[in-house]
């Protein structure tokens, strides 16, 4: 199941900054691991707006909540999430 998910994201100013570059980093493996392993498809910097918009492949909706849940920024985001279904006049669905 294909989800696109916009992430905003808002760190309090006056987070220790040790904890920062600490949660950051964790975020950035957490991304990546999950991008590797195939279920974090792609990550976009929305132009402009400390936001990205990625797209997850994933079994079902707990998976992807499971996912969210655990970000390590989760508790300094909000997320607006859309299901994709496939579009009828992509290309690459008529081939095959
Ligand atoms: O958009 C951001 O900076 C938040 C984020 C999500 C995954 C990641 O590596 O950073």
């Amino acid at each position: 199941m294909l989800f696109a998910v916009k992430m905003d994201v808002a760190i309090p100013h006056d987070m220790d900054p040790d904890r920062k570059t600490e949660t950051l980093a964790k975020e950035k493996a957490y991304s990546q691991d999950l991008q590797r392993g195939g279920e974090w498809v792609s990550i976009w910097r929305c132009a402009g707006q400390y936001s990205n918009i990625s797209i997850f492949d994933v079994k079902d909706n707990e998976r992807l909540h499971e996912i969210l849940w655990n970000l390590p920024l989760f508790p300094f985001m909000t997320m607006d999430i859309t299901p994709l279904a496939t579009h009828p006049s992509d290309i690459r669905a008529d081939q095959g």
